[in-house]
């Protein structure tokens, strides 16, 4: 255990930690939002989102974005208005750090460089999804942590009373819009360095339908998977997780130029350990996934964000090299794979890029999910929008990703159209609502949260997705800036 260094008062001079990015630790209500357009009387529910905001200042040295402590905001939308709430998790890490006040947790996902010893060390900052009548607040290095979805109260950590059997739980479920079913993997399942994933279905209900456990060839990230009909995947970043680096104080992860990009396919329901197939493509980092599907001729076809280089500039290399932030690029990617075939070198005819401009946090509507899907919004970069880059460089901050627009993509047409929102802004993840009394895929409205930098503040931008490339149907202007966040989702009223 390492020893309780020097208190730190402020927060480091590194690129996360100022401008946008500087920690805020702002917990409150705010009852009425200033609105600028008009809110449609058919939205009525909550968006939550989850953001790291260290509480306390780190004692190591360049602590990255994602080790922050997750701060989760809801915005209720009813009747033409707009509220937010803002609470931390009551994590282990938090509580315990709040009464020392002062950080006691070391590296991002390494224990041994702790000052003191935590059950669960998890800072469940990476998503935020409502099941079964609670909110979870994920991490995928640990359990959930549920809340109430309307105090935003922390309940506790949640293992589903007694029967969650993996030490982790993924950042990234999936729901089956026809049963509620939750579906579910965690990796590294038996504790740091294992290559163990465990796979998991839990009904609506809250009770747990399967469980299986499958070995991994390499221990690796495995971040977002898809689903589909009769299918699971997973794909495996090439960032790599050692144990004896971990020991000796090292980073969690380190990326492999060495290693494949590997893709897991396995049956969905009555899977063994040995029915997985593991597919390869050369070295690559896969990104969020936007949606799968099966064909009518059996493929499996995934649709979801690929990068040449490693996306998580602040893990380098054994060498210690890595990308320059500027230069990584991520584009929307479709893999078509044959679940029968025990051909297992991925082809370049299987990959072909849907969208080829700098994009990611991919959504679709909700209720097409594991089915073929024809639209997909998300976080785009574009430089010849028109953002102003001289006067907001000194604002930005660093170490999260910049995308300057909201993008949508028609895969039926092939086309893409673009809401820009600002010369002084920058996107964070979207949502898609239905529009009420709207069966029809894509029809409703888009709203994410906008970064604006210069009032140093945040909005939420709505648009109507029949006037998608149009004004925004209304902007909400927050008294608050939110730092960069990673992901959240609409919860309509009647759920
Ligand atoms: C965006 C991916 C991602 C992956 C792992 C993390 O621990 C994380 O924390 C915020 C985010
Ligand atoms: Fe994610």
């Amino acid at each position: 255990m390492a020893s309780l260094p020097e208190v730190q008062t402020h927060f480091p001079l590194r690129p996360q930690f100022q401008g946008f990015m500087k920690p805020s630790g702002v917990e409150g209500d705010v009852f009425n939002l200033e609105i600028q357009g008009k809110i449609p009387d058919d939205i009525d529910g909550t968006f939550y989102r989850v953001m790291p905001d260290p509480q306390f200042p780190p004692f190591i040295d360049n602590d990255p974005w994602f080790n922050g402590d997750g701060n989760i905001s809801a915005f209720r939308l009813k009747n033409g208005r707009a509220s937010f709430k803002q609470r931390y998790v009551r994590t282990e890490k938090f509580t315990r750090e709040r009464e020392a006040q002062r950080a006691l947790l070391g590296k991002y996902r390494n224990k041994y460089t702790d000052t003191v010893e935590f059950k669960i060390r998890t800072t469940a900052n990476t998503n935020v999804v409502h099941f079964n009548g609670k909110l979870l607040a994920l991490k995928e290095d640990a359990p959930p942590y549920a809340l109430d979805p309307t105090t935003l109260e922390t309940l506790g950590l949640y293992d589903f009373d007694g029967q969650l059997p993996s030490l982790t739980f993924t950042a990234h479920p999936k729901f089956d819009p026809a049963t509620g079913e939750m579906i579910c993997f965690g990796y590294e399942a038996k504790g740091d360095g294992t290559p163990d994933i465990c796979y998991y279905r839990i009904a609506a209900d809250g009770t747990f339908l399967e469980t299986v456990w499958l070995v991994s060839p390499v221990v690796a990230m495995i971040h977002d998977f898809a689903v589909t009909e009769n299918y699971v995947v997973f794909p495996i970043i090439p960032q790599v997780c050692d144990i004896d680096r971990l020991k000796a104080g090292g980073e969690h992860w380190q990326w492999s130029p060495e290693t494949p990009f590997y893709v897991g396919v396995m049956p969905r329901v009555g899977a063994t350990a040995d029915s997985v197939k593991w597919f390869r493509h050369p070295n690559s980092f896969p990104g969020h996934v936007a949606n799968a599907y099966e064909d009518a001729a059996g493929n499996i076809i995934m649709d979801s964000g690929l990068s040449k280089s490693n996306v998580f500039f602040w893990w380098p290399d054994a060498n210690g090299n890595a990308p320059r932030p500027e230069t990584i690029h991520s584009e929307l990617t479709r893999i078509v794979l044959d679940p029968r075939s025990d051909q297992l070198d991925i082809t370049p005819e299987q990959v072909s890029v849907l969208q080829g401009p700098n994009s990611e946090f991919y959504r679709i509507d909700d209720r097409f999910a594991f089915k073929s899907h024809r639209h997909v919004f998300f976080d785009a970069m574009d430089p010849s929008l028109g953002t102003d880059f001289p006067s907001i460089a000194p604002k930005l901050g660093g170490g999260y990703p910049l995308y300057n627009s909201l993008a949508h993509f028609d895969a039926e047409t092939g086309k893409t159209e673009v809401y820009f929102p600002g010369r002084t802004h920058m996107v964070q993840e979207p949502v898609f609502i239905p529009r009420k009394g709207s069966v029809e895929e894509g029809d409703g409205y888009l709203l994410a949260l906008v970064n604006n930098y210069d009032t140093m503040g945040s909005e939420l931008h709505l648009l109507d997705t029949r006037n998608f490339a149009g004004e925004a149907l209304a902007k909400v202007v927050l008294p608050v800036r939110l730092r960069h966040g990673l992901h959240g989702n609409w919860v309509d009223a009647v759920e």
